[in-house]
């Protein structure tokens, strides 16, 4: 069952359109993410959904509610992770998860939460004196206090460390565990693929598709694997082009890379042994999403538009 609904959604910032005609389901119980580069237009169209931002066209609907008409009614079974600087900087930790559970009907049990979030030693202590980790935990606890149906997190990793940023992942794993629904703005590749069921690419204020991870990677080249290496002599492609595993072979500078699919390491290998050239310096590639969006709009995630 759909718990949120976005049809043709529009905004724009004075002549600037950032987010155009966008429109996607969640369903129930899912981590979806909203993945793609810096200015897609995702933090926009997410505060247009949650009903923090006007909205010039387009239809929102959240567990069955006219969020254009009736957000109020609604807004209790979502939790909202704040942006970062929004908190007092002196605000203690147990404050600011008081503060956050009196805005709700039937909050959860804040200390358990803190808890199972690894902050209970944290309730007493500032805002400010939290590491970046501990913030965006707290942020996730904010998030929860209220007992949400759907929870949204922007950016929740941005400018963690690797071990913060995975104990991050596990968390919203956790959160998903317990039946909440996560919409998840990422614009980290590796953080979509491993925690989204599905997922829409936002390029330039549009959805370029909208799929799960496997689904996504599976539009480029049948989803398969690329090896690359350099050729110790100089060699016809006709040579692995001939092979039913290879789909594609180019040349860079030095290296040539040949994708495919099956056992392309071994059908490439014995091929090229097979005319004695030896594969130098060789590497098997996964297709990955960063992979689909290139193939999808042209340009790299990690570039801004
Ligand atoms: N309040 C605003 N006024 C004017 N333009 C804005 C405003 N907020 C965002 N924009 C512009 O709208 C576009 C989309 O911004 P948005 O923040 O939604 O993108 P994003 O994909 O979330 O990017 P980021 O990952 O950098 O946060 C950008 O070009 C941005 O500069």
């Amino acid at each position: 069952m759909a718990v949120i609904e976005v049809a043709n959604l529009r905004k724009t910032y004075g002549q600037h359109v950032a987010v155009d005609d966008v429109s996607f389901t969640v369903e129930r119980g899912e981590i979806f993410g909203i993945l793609g580069p810096n200015g897609a237009g995702k933090t926009t169209t997410v505060e247009c959904v949650e009903g923090l931002r006007s909205v010039d066209d387009g239809h929102i609907s959240i567990l069955g509610v006219d969020m254009r008409r009736n957000a109020d009614e609604v807004r209790d079974r979502m939790g909202v992770q704040l942006q970062q600087s929004q908190l007092p900087e002196k605000m203690k930790v147990r404050e600011a998860m008081a503060l956050f559970a009196s805005f709700y009907p039937d909050p959860v049990d804040g200390d358990k939460l803190l808890e199972e979030l690894g902050l209970a030693e944290k309730r007493d202590t500032a805002y400010k004196k939290l590491s970046g980790g501990q913030q965006q935990r707290l942020a996730i606890a904010l998030a929860l206090v209220g007992n949400p149906e759907i929870a949204f997190l922007d950016e929740l990793t941005t400018g963690l460390d690797p071990q913060a940023r995975r104990d991050t992942w596990q968390l919203i794993e956790d959160v998903r565990a317990r039946g909440v629904t996560v919409v998840l703005v990422t614009h980290f590749m590796e953080e979509a693929e491993r925690l989204c069921d599905r997922l829409a690419l936002v390029d330039s204020g549009r959805v370029v598709a909208v799929d799960s991870p496997a689904g996504l990677v599976s539009r480029v080249d049948g989803g398969g694997q690329r090896l690359r290496f350099r050729p110790s002599v100089p060699f016809d492609d006709g040579l692995l082009t001939a092979l039913p595993e290879v789909t594609g072979v180019t040349h860079t500078a030095s290296q040539v890379v040949v994708s495919g699919t099956g056992n392309l390491l071994q059908v490439v290998s014995a091929a090229l042994a097979g005319r004695n050239v030896i594969a130098m310096d060789l590497r098997v590639e996964q297709t990955n999403l960063e992979d689909a969006f290139v193939a999808l709009t042209g340009r790299k995630l990690g570039s801004e538009n």
